[in-house]
């Protein structure tokens, strides 16, 4: 497309849920149970304010719930309860908001340094009014002093090379590493050798989630530290 084309216009309307195929319908509505409405207006903010800020693309509008929103929020069934999670990168607050939303029995930090992204997620945490989340502006690696968690999320955010150096450091010994990833994740994990023996990785495995909800399963990677 050439520069002085018009961005294509995409109708918030299409997330809506009652738009959405039936398994999504079903999947929505097991995971987030009695929250199913403040998921709703997350994906409402995805569409409107997510993309005007520009931190997702207008042609992600139709299969916001399935691609985003579900692929993530599959992934609370790794949360144990009461854990503390930090989402590193989290972007439009993926995984990090749509496992807040599903699991108000777990507490989030979310490491983001882009100060626009950071003003969003902090936008949508008051709108929803999500008291299980907190937002740092930083890169992962300027906190690991002040952030001590058991598990670290990531989704998008980089190889697993260099996604270990990055994350782990903030689990301080104990914990585990969930990356969502692509049916790149064996293959990324091969690559990542020499890093998971650096930073005494105790497991590794690649998960697939949600095969009985979803028509494309969750791929996570997970990485195991400490006794
Ligand atoms: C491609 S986006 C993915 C966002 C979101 N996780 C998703 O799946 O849609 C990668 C995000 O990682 C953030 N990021 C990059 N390096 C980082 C670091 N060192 N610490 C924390 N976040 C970082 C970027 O600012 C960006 O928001």
């Amino acid at each position: 497309m050439s520069d002085n084309q018009p961005a294509p216009v995409t109708d918030p309307s299409e997330a809506l849920l009652e738009r959405q195929e039936a398994w999504v319908v079903d999947a929505a509505e097991v995971l987030y149970g009695e929250q199913l409405e403040v998921a709703e207006r997350f994906v409402e903010h995805l569409v409107t304010t997510g993309i005007e800020w520009g931190l997702l693309g207008p042609r992600e509008v139709p299969r916001m719930w399935e691609r985003h929103v579900l692929n993530c929020a599959v992934v609370h069934e790794l949360l144990p309860q009461g854990a503390l999670v930090a989402d590193v990168g989290s972007g439009a607050g993926l995984p990090g908001i749509a496992l807040a939303i599903a699991r108000p029995d777990v507490q989030f930090v979310l490491i983001e340094p882009l100060e626009r992204r950071v003003d969003w997620l902090n936008m949508v945490i008051d709108d929803l009014e999500l008291e299980n989340v907190d937002v740092i502006r930083a890169r992962s690696e300027q906190v690991v002093d002040s952030v001590d968690v058991d598990i670290v999320t990531a989704r998008a955010v980089s190889a697993m090379k260099s996604l270990i150096p990055m994350t782990v450091p903030l689990l301080h010994g104990k914990g585990e590493l969930l990356a969502i990833k692509g049916r790149s994740a064996p293959a990324e994990l091969e690559k990542a050798d020499k890093v998971l023996r650096k930073f005494k990785t105790k497991g590794s495995e690649v998960l697939s989630i949600g095969d009985e909800l979803l028509e494309v399963p969750t791929t996570v990677a997970r990485l195991t530290y400490g006794s």
